[in-house]
């Protein structure tokens, strides 16, 4: 926690040794017609770092952005450029004043002017080679003296974000700012234009509402939920030790076991677990990802073995079976309760609808969550 935020938010821990943050945004809120969007945000951006703002339509990610950038005013904290406070309650910076490079879903060029004045725009005559290089850099080789009517959108997206590039902004703020591209494009701009920013020690705070495109460009993800930073971490951390069930669930589809605390522990059809600092009672919520349950082949031999690792297992019946290219999705009907759990496998194996199935939970991929409550952490099997 960074001790100089006044706020008691989740504040993005900077990597050690690193020098004054690019971005800092502390204590951050705003309100629209008296409803709470932002709500008491902090977050730091250090040099050649992408943060990604990430989390469901409306929880105020573009917001964020926008207080960042100065086109939106908080009501409550600071932003920080460079170790300088640019917006607080007494001061406010206009965009033009920060320096920094935007990228929004409502950009717009300059209809007058060619792709190549375009990009060029706001950069020194010295430095107009960049221009050219850059838009190679997007896919647009070639396209500098064509006027913007004469481009897709996709293209002038591109354009858009060249221009962002060209001043070498110190801190650059991007609102999916590949979500018009196809598939193909998108993986290679996104690409291209992260990693020019990364070399040239630029700070990146980028909104997107898409988790494996978070994962795939971020450094650390902060994830947002109704106005507050709800989370942050790198990819893996806030993948493998989600803070809740809700952000658990942000990532992939989930199987919740539900169970009772007894004895600071519980038990369930796959064996007991731990469940420490919770009363007798309360009710615990077991969550695995499909593709972590373990399948065995019910063969008549009875139940496979139990293991420290996955528990015991547990006798269902294949609802249903569908092949997905890369994986199999199988749904299984249980038999102790009648409830359905849904398993992924690698896609060369599909069961035959009714067959007999033994599934177990590999322990260390279970988290165990008090029921509408916070993280209890990791379960372990007794
Ligand atoms: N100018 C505005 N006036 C009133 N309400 C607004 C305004 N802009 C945004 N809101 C509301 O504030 C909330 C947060 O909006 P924001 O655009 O920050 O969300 P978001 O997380 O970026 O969503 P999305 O992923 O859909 O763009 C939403 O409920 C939105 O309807």
């Amino acid at each position: 926690m960074n001790s100089s935020a006044p706020s008691a938010a989740p504040v993005a821990d900077r990597p050690a040794g690193d020098a004054v943050p690019r971005l800092a945004l502390r204590g951050l809120g705003h309100a629209y017609e008296g409803r709470r969007v932002v709500d008491d945000v902090s977050a730091e951006v250090a040099p050649g770092e992408i943060l990604c703002l990430l989390g469901p339509s409306g929880c105020g990610k573009s917001t964020t952005l926008r207080i960042a950038a100065g086109v939106e005013r908080q009501d409550r904290g600071e932003v920080w450029l460079d170790g300088a406070c640019v917006s607080d309650a007494a001061r406010h910076a206009p965009p033009e004043a920060r320096g920094v490079g935007l990228v929004f879903q409502d950009f717009a060029l300059f209809p007058h002017l060619t792709v190549a004045e375009n990009v060029g725009f706001g950069i020194p005559r010295a430095e107009r080679s960049r221009a050219e290089a850059l838009l190679s850099r997007v896919g647009l080789e070639g396209y500098g003296p064509k006027y913007p009517h004469q481009l897709s959108g996709g293209e002038q997206q591109r354009v858009a974000l060249a221009r962002a590039l060209a001043p070498r902004p110190r801190v650059m703020l991007m609102d999916e700012p590949f979500s018009g591209l196809d598939k193909r494009l998108r993986d290679e701009v996104r690409d291209e234009s992260l990693s020019l920013l990364k070399a040239e020690g630029a700070g990146v705070l980028l909104v997107t509402h898409e988790p494996e495109e978070a994962m795939r460009m971020a450094d650390r993800i902060a994830l947002m939920r109704d106005g507050r930073i709800v989370q942050v971490g790198a990819p893996y951390h806030i993948y493998n030790h989600p803070a809740d069930l809700r952000a658990a669930a942000f990532f992939s589809d989930l199987n919740v076991i539900r169970a009772r605390a007894r004895d600071r522990q519980t038990e369930t059809p796959f064996g007991r677990f731990l469940t420490p600092g919770l009363e007798d009672g309360a009710e615990v919520e077991i969550v695995i990802r499909p593709q972590h349950l373990k399948i065995d082949a019910d063969v008549g031999a009875g139940a496979p073995h139990p293991s420290i690792a996955n528990g015991l297992p547990a006798r269902g019946r294949v609802e249903r079976a569908r092949f997905m290219g890369s994986e199999s999705l199988i749904e299984v009907r249980m038999e102790y309760d009648g409830s359905r759990l849904r398993a992924t496998v690698p896609g060369a194996w599909l069961p035959q609808q009714g067959a007999g199935l033994w599934l177990s939970l590999r322990r260390d991929r279970c988290f165990l969550f008090p029921a509408g409550g916070a993280a209890a952490g990791h379960s372990a099997a007794t």
